[in-house]
């Protein structure tokens, strides 16, 4: 049984790209810091610690009896009011984690304000606390984190006139947390034998603003004039170096002094910018910051107008931004795959005034600020010569720049995060204004954009894959190979490993990459790049190994369908080898029906001209008694229908009748020669049709035929000469024929016969002859055949059909 095309099966497996980009890998040593790779990720979160401010005993912080410069004169109108509600608290510390804020009566009325409580801080300090339990629990493990070469970072956070410069840098009765690190520092190193390792080396700048318009960097040490900003690093911040607390306090006190305050209706010497402090060990040590930010005020509060107010607008501006960042860390929480890396010890403060005025800068702050306790980093050990290596660099690249660079975003955020912690350099641009902030936040949408790319790339590389590979299969397995493991691979690297800022760069972000080095007086950084060059090798061996397996499978099930497909084309081979075989015996088969139907139809004809010549002869009044002894078979070959129609019946009849021995008996009973039915009486040689009377009702003419007939044929040729039978002309059954001709007359005639009958035959038209061969068909019509082809003779539209 040969199969048919269609049942061949055609569902030859697509590419697997889902199985191959399903391949588990191990983890990219790339993406690890050198502690993943040792230990697992001490996970830890910010630390945001709370400071509740006391309330003044004249009102908080405003203190002021005449009002400011640049403020509105405070109304006297409800004073009593007012100073009876500067008794009330709205902030209260319910453990050392947690804070309950209330709002005041007249606001949970009319607002449907209600009491909040916020927890999850490292430390609440109530109004009570003092600066040096502050210190302890704050800034101390900072500061001995620094000490052991670990940098470190507080940045204080509040409204303004809520505590934060007191708590940073205090009064000569309360000493804050710079001086106080200052005296561990140095009360620490007084043991030791160098005088080396008691150097420290100082700097204090502030970013305030240029009459709302712009930003000014001012060295706080040194009349230096202006700093400047290249490639975000602030240029030419002088560090001082300090051998004893003594000299280090009195240069901070210098720096206060010079640093801008103003009066305010909110503080009476309310800061104006953002200040920042290093404290540095050594040429190559770690480093560590404190951050005075400028608090946020509301102009109701503090009646500013003029420069004031576009101070506070700078001041509100770049705390705004300073929140979106760290916000911008929070929203980062929500990919567990890329924690954040933390190589700083860094805290917040906040600070709040207790007082029910206050309320909504306390709620306000708690409200935006209590996530920031939820900003997780992992912890990242970082060596000890690193801090210096980052301190060699001078540039940080330009914002601007950050937008040109591919970077994963991982890598975006220790751009931020160092942005936000590496107060060498980055603070003092990031805080200096909503512009750098902004471009830092607008860089890291850049970045989660370039994750979105990849994803799109991944997408699209699978589509790709299996649509080209339904067309080309084998040859393209070999380029997708090289697309896939190639230029994919490629992409990922380039993605993962443009170029960093040197700054930034890290052995966890460098190592076994290349174009990136390491500085090579870390030790400990090389043994961590050897480490993770060989981890990223055995990475790439597994890649191609499970890639190898992956397209192993895929040319094997190839392999499998081809010959499948081999074996289906040798069937067809065979049964179409048979088919053809059968059609050849069919084409001889339907020449032979060919050359006898031309046969039969010869002799039907020639049995017409025959009946017609004695027709004539009777007409003649000669009777026939005609026998016809031969027997033969046409040669239909030397015959065909086109040439018999054209040179008439006639001649072909007298032809065949000499030259082949007929198969068609026409039997007459010789006794009744004399009155036989079928008499032809006739008139003369001339005469036509038209006198012809033909007594046919005795017919008994029998014609048998070896060879078959065209039922058909005949049919339709009595048909037509039914029609012509049916024409008045035509004589009635029974009626007599005249002249009469008589046996006698017709044997004496049988002289005659031929060559006369042939002369008279040949002049004749067909036409005439017509009626007589009419009526002889019609006989034959009703007579029964024996037709042993009358089996093909059906079959023969069907052969006919498949030779066309
Ligand atoms: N914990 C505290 N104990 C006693 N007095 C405090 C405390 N915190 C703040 N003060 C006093 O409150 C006043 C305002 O404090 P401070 O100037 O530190 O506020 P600030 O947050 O820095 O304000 P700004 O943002 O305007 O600079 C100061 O006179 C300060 O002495």
């Amino acid at each position: 049984m040969p199969l048919s095309p269609s049942s061949i099966s055609h569902d030859i497996p697509s590419f697997p790209t889902d199985e191959i980009l399903s391949i588990q890998l191990p983890p990219n040593p790339n993406n690890l810091s050198p502690s993943d790779s040792l230990s697992a990720p001490e996970s830890e979160n910010l630390r945001v610690f709370l400071r509740i401010r006391p309330l003044a005993p004249n009102g908080g912080g405003q203190i002021n009896k005449q009002h400011c410069k640049n403020g509105w004169p405070k109304s006297k109108h409800g004073s009593r009011e007012k100073a009876k509600k500067r008794t009330e608290i709205c902030v209260s510390a319910n453990d050392y984690k947690s804070v309950t804020v209330s709002p005041p009566a007249s606001l949970q009325e009319g607002k449907r304000v209600k009491t909040e409580v916020y927890g999850g801080f490292s430390q609440v300090f109530s109004a009570e606390s003092t600066q040096d339990e502050v210190y302890a629990k704050m800034v101390n493990p900072l500061v001995e984190e620094f000490l052991r070469g670990k940098s470190g970072m507080l940045a204080a956070l509040g409204p303004s006139g809520s505590g934060k410069t007191h708590t940073v840098f205090g009064s000569p009765r309360e000493p804050g947390m710079i001086p106080l690190a200052l005296r561990q520092i140095f009360s620490r190193t007084e043991g030791c034998e160098t005088q080396l390792s008691r150097i420290f080396y100082l700097s204090m700048f502030e970013i305030c603003s240029e009459r709302g318009k712009a930003e000014r960097l001012i060295d706080l040490f040194q009349d230096v004039g202006d700093l400047c900003m290249q490639q975000s690093t602030v240029k030419g911040v002088q560090e001082v170096s300090v051998t004893n607390v003594l000299q280090a306090e009195s240069l901070v006190a210098r720096g206060m002094l010079k640093r801008a305050t103003a009066r305010t209706n909110s503080n009476n010497q309310s800061s104006r910018s953002q200040c920042i402090i290093n404290i540095r060990g050594s040429p190559h040590s770690a480093v560590f910051t404190v951050v005075d930010l400028a608090g946020a005020e509301r102009e109701k509060r503090t009646g500013n107008q003029g420069a004031r107010l576009l101070e506070s607008n700078f001041i509100n501006n770049t705390s705004m931004v300073f929140g979106l960042c760290l916000r911008s860390l929070l929203e980062h929480q929500k990919n567990p795959k890329k924690p954040l890396q933390k190589h700083f010890q860094n805290s917040l403060i906040l600070t709040v005034k207790s007082g029910v005025e206050d309320y909504l800068d306390t709620s306000f702050l708690l409200r935006q600020a209590s996530p920031y306790m939820k900003i997780k980093f992992n912890n990242a050990e970082e060596p000890l010569n690193l801090v210096s290596t980052k301190r060699s660099f001078q540039a940080f690249p330009r914002v601007e720049r950050l937008k040109r660079t591919k970077l994963s975003s991982i890598e975006a955020f220790h751009v931020f995060h160092l942005a936000l912690l590496n107060t060498n350099s980055i603070p003092p641009v990031a805080l200096d204004n909503c512009v750098v902030f902004g471009s830092i936040s607008l860089g890291f949408s850049f970045r989660q954009m370039k994750g979105m790319e990849l994803e799109m790339d991944v997408d699209f590389l699978k589509k790709v894959v299996q649509t080209v590979l339904m067309l080309l299969h084998f040859t393209l397995v070999v380029l997708l190979f090289g697309i896939y493991h190639g230029e994919l691979m490629i992409h990922l690297a380039s993605f993962e490993t443009e170029a960093l800022p040197p700054e930034i760069i890290k052995p966890e972000h460098c190592s076994g990459r290349p174009g990136i080095t390491i500085n090579s007086d870390l030790k400990d950084g090389t043994s961590l790049e050897e480490g993770s060059t060989e981890l990223e090798k055995e990475r790439k061996n597994v890649i191609m190994q499970n890639f190898a397996k992956a397209i192993w499978n895929v040319l094997k099930q190839y392999k499998e369908k081809l010959e499948v497909a081999e074996n289906q084309i040798q069937i067809l081979n065979r049964s179409l080898a048979d088919e053809k075989e059968r059609s050849l015996g069919l084409e001889i088969e339907l020449k032979d029906l060919k050359s006898n139907l031309l046969y039969e139809k010869e002799t039907s004809l020639n049995e017409r001209v025959e009946s017609s010549t004695n027709t004539s002869a009777e007409q003649e009044g000669c009777q026939y008694d005609h026998e016809v002894n031969n027997a033969g078979v046409v040669n239909a070959s030397s015959i065909t229908v086109e040439d018999f129609e054209e040179q008439g019946y006639q001649q072909y009849t007298n032809q065949e009748s000499e030259a082949f021995p007929r198969d068609v008996d026409i039997a007459e009973d010789p006794n009744d020669e004399g009155t036989d039915d079928t008499q032809f009486d006739r008139n003369g040689s001339d005469s036509g049709p038209s006198e012809y009377v033909v007594s046919s009702t005795k017919s008994l003419i029998e014609i048998r035929s070896d060879s078959c007939s065209s039922v058909e044929r005949s049919q339709l040729e009595s048909e037509e000469d039914k029609k012509r039978l049916d024409q008045p002309t035509m004589p009635e059954e029974g009626a007599e024929l005249t002249p009469r001709c008589d046996a006698s007359s017709a044997t004496k005639s049988d002289s005659k016969d031929n060559s006369s009958s042939r002369a008279l035959n040949a002049e004749r038209p067909k036409r005439r002859l017509l009626p007589a061969s009419s009526i002889l068909l019609k006989n034959i019509s009703t007579l029964e055949f024996e037709d042993e082809y009358e089996k093909p003779k059906v079959k023969l539209p069907v052969l006919l059909r498949l030779f066309d």
